[in-house]
């Protein structure tokens, strides 16, 4: 069985010959118009990974047909994923379709693993977005969607699970018009018989598509209608799909014009001119089915084919880098013997073996081994082209997410591009890392961690070995935050969710062998100063017989612009302008760092300046004399002028029959929550669009199964923090000290 499982497999070997079948093993000469790298994404459940084990099926992969209820599906193939019918993180699935290769990703819908999809659409040339026929788009297809638009994906969509009774594609086409706001084309209908069973009207040929249950819907019987009312509707539909694309496409227009008619174009001139349209994400395909029924995956497959776009179709966002290399780490996996191997994505020039790479961030890497993976062996190899997905040796302070450049010029003159081509305007302060990776905005955001636990390892002697394997996994998943606590002494994972941090307890226990205990899980909250504060801290030591003296002055004020600043009065100009850009950068660093853990709660100190009015720097004084002065004054501000608490709000969706909606209002009112919006969802139930604190969500999923006799459903995610009354809190302040 061909597949690539690029997370947690320990064995080489195994990896390397499962990668080759991603895109980058098709040598230079197939390389061509035949591959698709696609990415398939979805809101929980909507049934990727059902369509995927479809597609496998009928490309001939599998001899059987996985299911998701029975645990036995090729892509969720961790135990973790199989036991909870989820898929946790992204692995990528080859299969031949009608002369094409379709290197396809299955991402996670769930929440935890944003990140996850975040980076594999870095890897990819095109999207299948799966909907719930019964729910239209729900809350995560739109975070999807959001960011497939960030990388300005062509996208095809596939509703699915129209063999519900209380599937409605309609309502699902509106949805995506409303709340994706895109243009979607319809080239199938759905057509049920009296008993219930699904089959497609096709708008392009004008066919009925049945398909056949008693080979597990290997082949389907294609239908021309005969003149009816439903054929005459279809072909109103034909001339409509046809009115839209000619509106689009010069090609399609031409034929239209000069013919006179919509009843002279035929479906090859339709396709083309819809592959066109795809591809510059002017309207975006709608195809349906059920994969569990097993209707309409082939036409889908067909689909990707027919309008997706190839490697070599899809580079121009990427013109800013002219004909220099660049190149965008999607994955790092681990090797035991070999170390860290980085999966690369190149997307424009040519990568060498022993060539030096520069990432955004300005660290400088060499490549010491380029590998293609082909056939059963990886296949170390001298060069590869941009479309080529490759893996990377000797990489060892690349991050998943960071972008490569051939040299910091190359860099620079990129930079300068995009910059013209979004429109900003040049940086004052080129060297200044954090405002050119805004500007750059190549590198994918990482979500602020919501929940928070302390770790600890079996025993002091494998406390080195913990800290290595949490350096390493966080190379990989950046939503993944580390830290340690002066006070308790502990050290500290940031994350997404329970979920997010049960997979890295395991991870740790699988692949480095230690068995890792997790403290209790604690909401991430932030910190941030309620007004503006001055002091002055002036230190003096000797150390080892040197000198060490500092004096500076800081001020905090409540701006989110810029971390650190300079205080650029008159009476202050003249001491700052005596400072060296070295110097500049301690002080910076040193402040900086004392805003990662606030007085309160440890929490992260946001929405605040530093501003630096002066300094004074005794002869001979050490870097880190002054990197630690200007975060004790720093620390010196935070506990005399007092911070205020924020705290994480998840956005929530709950659908549930109109007779339960006050119920679950009542009961949200208890939990601080702010209702945004209730309107009407079908002809029973009601939505329910609210944001509520994190803290107040402890185990709702199972209270609102309670309150609703389960039959609401649900959706959140994170959007963003927020202030809280003094109540709330002394009241987070006693839990985080473990009093309450
Ligand atoms: N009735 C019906 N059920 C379906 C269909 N497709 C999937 N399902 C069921 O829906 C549930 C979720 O399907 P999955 O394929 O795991 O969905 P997913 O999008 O991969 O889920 P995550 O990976 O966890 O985000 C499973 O119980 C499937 O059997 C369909 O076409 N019709």
């Amino acid at each position: 069985m061909k597949m690539l499982k690029y997370a947690w497999q320990s064995d080489l070997h195994q990896r390397i010959k499962l990668l080759r079948q991603l895109s980058a093993h098709i040598p230079q000469r197939f390389y061509s118009s035949k591959i698709r790298n696609i990415g398939i994404l979805a809101h929980i459940d909507a049934g990727k990974t059902t369509t995927t084990e479809r597609m496998l099926f009928y490309a001939g992969k599998t001899r059987a047909l996985g299911e998701v209820h029975r645990g036995n599906t090729v892509t969720d193939y961790l135990t973790q994923e199989r036991e909870r019918g989820i898929t946790i993180c992204s692995s990528a699935v080859t299969f031949p379709w009608n002369g094409h290769r379709i290197n396809l990703l299955d991402t996670p819908g769930h929440i935890d693993f944003t990140m996850e999809v975040e980076q594999s659409l870095y890897a990819v040339d095109g999207v299948v977005v799966v909907l719930d026929g019964t729910a239209g788009v729900e809350a995560q297809t739109v975070t999807v969607w959001t960011q497939a638009d960030k990388h300005k994906l062509p996208r095809l969509i596939f509703i699915n699970k129209m063999d519900r009774p209380d599937a409605d594609f309609d309502k699902s086409v509106n949805d995506l018009k409303a709340k994706l706001e895109t243009q979607p084309v319809c080239l199938q209908y759905p057509v049920k018989s009296e008993d219930g069973v699904l089959a497609i009207n096709d708008v392009i040929t004008l066919e009925r598509l049945s398909w056949q249950q008693n080979d597990l819907g290997r082949s389907y019987k294609k239908t021309k209608l005969e003149p009816s009312d439903d054929q005459r509707q279809l072909q109103e539909r034909r001339n409509e799909l046809i009115d839209t694309l000619s509106g689009l496409d010069d090609e399609l227009a031409d034929v239209v014009i000069s013919t006179e008619s919509f009843d002279n174009v035929d479906g090859a001139l339709i396709e083309r001119a819809l592959r066109r349209a795809t591809s510059q994400q002017k309207v975006v395909p709608v195809l349906l089915g059920s994969a569990y029924k097993n209707v309409g995956i082939q036409r889908l497959m067909d689909a990707v084919n027919a309008y997706l776009p190839a490697p070599e179709e899809r580079n121009e966002i990427y013109d800013c880098f002219g004909n220099e290399v660049a190149a965008k780490v999607f994955k790092i996996v681990h090797d035991k013997q070999r170390g860290p191997l980085t999966l690369v994505r190149i997307l424009r020039g040519e990568v060498k073996r022993g060539m030096r790479l520069i990432s955004a961030r300005g660290q400088a890497e060499v490549v010491s081994k380029l590998y293609e993976p082909l056939a059963d062996e990886y296949r170390e190899v001298s060069s590869l082209q941009a479309g080529d997905v490759v893996i990377c040796a000797g990489l060892k302070s690349t991050v998943t997410g960071d972008l490569l450049t051939s040299s910091q010029s190359a860099l620079k003159n990129a930079q300068k591009r995009l910059r013209q081509s979004l429109g900003t305007s040049p940086s004052q302060d080129e060297e200044d890392s954090d405002e050119s990776d805004e500007l750059f905005a190549l590198d994918p955001p990482v979500p602020d961690a919501v929940y928070f636990c302390s770790i600890e390892p079996p025993s002091i002697s494998s406390q080195t070995a913990m800290e290595q394997a949490l350096r390493q996994l966080q190379r990989e998943d950046p939503s993944l935050r580390v830290s340690y606590d002066a006070v308790t002494g502990q050290t500290v994972l940031g994350g997404m969710g329970e979920l997010h941090m049960d997979i890295i307890k395991s991870r740790i226990l699988s692949e480095y062998k230690i068995d890792v205990e997790l403290g209790p899980l604690q909401i991430a909250y932030k910190e941030t100063i309620e007004s503006a504060a001055i002091t002055t801290l002036s230190v003096e030591k000797e150390i080892a017989g040197s000198k060490q003296n500092v004096s500076i002055t800081l001020e905090l004020v409540r701006d989110q612009s810029e971390l650190f600043s300079l205080d650029k009065s008159p009476e202050n100009m003249p001491n700052l302008n005596t400072l060296r850009p070295r110097i500049l950068q301690v002080l910076r660093k040193g402040s900086i760092s004392a805003l990662e853990r606030g007085p309160r709660v440890g929490g992260q100190v946001v929405e605040t300046q530093i501003r630096l009015h002066n300094a004074t720097i005794g002869r001979g004084t050490a870097d880190s004399f002054v990197m630690a002065t200007a975060a004790q004054c720093v620390q010196k501000l935070l506990s005399t002028t007092g911070t205020r608490l924020l705290e994480p709000i998840m956005a929530l969706q709950i659908v549930a029959p109109s007779e339960r909606i006050s119920g679950i209002m009542a009961d949200l009112s208890r939990r601080r929550a702010l209702i945004n919006d209730v309107h009407p969802k079908g002809d029973r139930n009601k939505m329910i669009l609210v944001n509520a604190p994190l803290a107040e969500l402890s185990g709702y999923s199972s209270a609102l199964r309670t309150i609703s006799s389960g039959t609401a459903s649900m959706t959140m995610q994170p959007c963003g923090f927020s202030s809280m009354n003094s109540a709330d809190e002394s009241l987070a302040e006693r839990r985080a000290q473990g009093l309450e």
